[in-house]
């Protein structure tokens, strides 16, 4: 039975609970439970602190987690990132009142507060700056208003936490984050029912960023209308009852999909259609 961290807390457990629903695993019914079997899909989902997941994955009493990319490196854990999966997505950054920073010189001597001392200490250790960091569990933004730190370093989203602390970010990102899943550095790549789960994955990713697209068009703009929807492979090409004409299908990236039907519309293809993919195995 493969066995699988989940987070059971904050912005990764949400989505990733979806996304292993559509992925055709049962999940937890109420938000207590800290263990569940999927007995038919051979799986057994333990439901643990983010920040926890990558340290049982290197342990190797789990096989596989799901993970924030900030926390495994945050963590230093012995596991390595084997798939990114789109969601939680943020930056991670130094952020302090304005006018008060400009650059990574500007924290010699000075205090960071921080819940991400890992990266925060191996950053300021590779780019050679002395600098000393307070861990903080979270709320970190209101550190600086009460005079703990002089700077923060924290995830970034939309920006609206450091706007209302009134802070600014400053310097080059530290990191981009998003959420991963992991497994023990040097795991056996083969093994076939992480294959099998990836696969599935990767299944819902496609289905969510892709569409299939329909539309008939003349012999004579086949080629320039395959130039637009080329597929992941090789379109599909059907003939149709109507002499000199066809019927194509492809998948597109679901964000172009509306500009690829006005270009197809404008040399002439017709009846163009777009479908949701629910689930998919390239
Ligand atoms: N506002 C956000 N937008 C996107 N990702 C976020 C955001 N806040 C945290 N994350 C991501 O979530 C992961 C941290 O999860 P964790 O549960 O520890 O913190 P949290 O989501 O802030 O929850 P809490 O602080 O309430 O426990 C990290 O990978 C981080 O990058
Ligand atoms: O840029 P934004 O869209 O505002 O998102 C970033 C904020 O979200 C998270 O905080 P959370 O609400 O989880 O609280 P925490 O600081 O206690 O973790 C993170 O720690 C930032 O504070
Ligand atoms: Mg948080």
């Amino acid at each position: 039975m493969l066995r699988i961290a989940v987070p059971n807390k904050g912005s990764l457990s949400g989505p990733a609970a979806e996304m292993l629903h559509e992925a055709g695993y049962q999940q937890r019914r109420e938000s207590k439970e800290l263990r569940i079997v999927d007995p038919e899909n051979e799986v057994e989902f333990f439901y643990l602190r983010p920040r926890d997941i990558a340290i049982y994955v290197s342990s190797g009493r789990l096989d596989i987690g799901i993970t924030g990319r900030d926390l495994l490196i945050d963590s230093g854990a012995d596991a390595e990132e084997i798939l990114p999966l789109g969601f939680a997505r943020s930056t991670f950054r130094f952020a302090a009142k304005p006018g008060t920073a400009d650059g990574l010189q500007d924290l010699k001597g000075r205090t960071v507060a921080t819940s991400y001392e890992g990266i925060v200490q191996k950053h300021l250790a590779d780019s050679g700056v002395d600098a000393s960091v307070v861990h903080l569990d979270g709320a970190v933004e209101t550190a600086i208003e009460l005079g703990v730190a002089e700077v923060i370093a924290d995830v970034v989203e939309t920006g609206t936490s450091l706007r209302n602390a009134g802070l600014e970010v400053f310097g080059e990102p530290i990191m981009k984050s998003e959420a991963i899943v992991v497994r023990r550095t040097g795991a056996d790549a083969e093994e076939p029912k992480v294959q099998q789960f990836l696969r599935r994955l990767q299944g819902v990713l496609v289905a969510r960023t892709y569409v299939m697209m329909d539309y008939d068009c003349r012999v004579e703009q086949l080629e320039r209308a395959v130039a637009l929807t080329p597929g992941l492979e090789s379109p599909t090409v059907s003939p149709l009852h109507n002499e000199g004409w066809v019927a194509v299908r492809a998948m597109v990236p679901a964000k172009e999909a509306q500009r690829i039907m006005d270009d197809l519309y404008a040399i002439g293809a017709r009846a163009i259609l777009t479908t949701a993919i629910h689930a998919c195995r390239l």
